[in-house]
């Protein structure tokens, strides 16, 4: 999907030996990843497997971190990561009394984005002709394509967003996926939480969560050849049946 090749800078996210904790309980255990400049990378796995927490570790958001995380070089959260990384949570965040163009036009200002920034997030995420509305009068999925401009608006390098295609019409999906793909022509990293599996092959490459553990990083082509599976979602089964046997076996 991405024409740009990594140049040998850091990657956009490394980690190593990432836990969290999370009230009592340790969610996510030990995380190594890398994830490459200039691709689209789906980070995959079931509901409460940790990826919503690892995304939040990512952008600095989160509480109770272990180990290394660093971010386009830096330490996830540094204060110079701000303007560079850009974040859509699950539930939109946007102001619901203010216009889909006065929304922006505010994160633009603390982004230090200008007005012709403003113009093009509204056509890249398709809500050129919806400037004026109140969010409050949008659909679910107007409102979500909302909070991604916003995430959007300042050129970010690095695009974390949780579960975008989430309530989207497979039309909307197509349409997002796309919009993704051309981002990471343009040079910014997409990192792409889901779970649905069928989304994965839109990836150029994958992170498998399970657990709070990374069961497998690889590309999807890599993931149907490794378990033979026709499709994403049977190969995702089949490497955790896999991972549980070897388990069984090691204990
Ligand atoms: N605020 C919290 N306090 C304590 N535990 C939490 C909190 N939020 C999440 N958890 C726990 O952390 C684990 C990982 O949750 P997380 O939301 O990261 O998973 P997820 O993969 O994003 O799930 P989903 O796809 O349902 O959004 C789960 O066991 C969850 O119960």
């Amino acid at each position: 999907m991405s024409e740009i090749e990594d140049d040998g800078g850091p990657p956009a996210v490394r980690a190593r030996g990432v836990s969290v904790t999370r009230g009592e309980a340790e969610v996510l255990h030990g995380i190594d990843l890398d994830v490459t400049r200039g691709s689209v990378v789906g980070l995959l796995g079931p509901s409460g497997s940790g990826k919503t927490t690892l995304l939040r570790s990512i952008v600095g958001v989160q509480e109770h971190v272990t180990g290394t995380l660093e971010v386009l070089g830096r330490p996830a959260g540094a204060p110079s990561l701000r303007r560079r990384v850009g974040y859509a949570t699950q539930a939109a965040s946007v102001y619901e009394d203010l216009t889909v163009e006065e929304n922006l036009r505010y994160f633009a200002r603390l982004l230090g984005a200008d007005a012709a920034a403003v113009a093009r997030t509204l056509d890249r995420v398709g809500l050129a002709g919806e400037r004026g509305r109140l969010v409050r009068t949008l659909s679910g999925g107007q409102r979500g394509r909302v909070s991604l401009g916003v995430a959007l608006v300042g050129s970010p390098d690095l695009l974390v967003l949780d579960e975008p295609t989430v309530g989207l019409d497979p039309v909307l999906r197509e349409e997002l996926w796309g919009l993704f793909g051309s981002l990471a022509d343009g040079g910014t990293t997409l990192l792409v939480s889901s779970h649905v599996m069928d989304e994965a092959m839109r990836c150029d490459r994958l992170l498998l969560l399970r657990s709070g553990r990374l069961l497998r990083e690889c590309t999807p082509a890599e993931l149907l050849a490794e378990t033979g599976a026709a499709d994403a979602e049977q190969a995702f089964l089949t490497l955790i049946e896999r991972t549980t046997a070897e388990g069984r076996v090691a204990s």
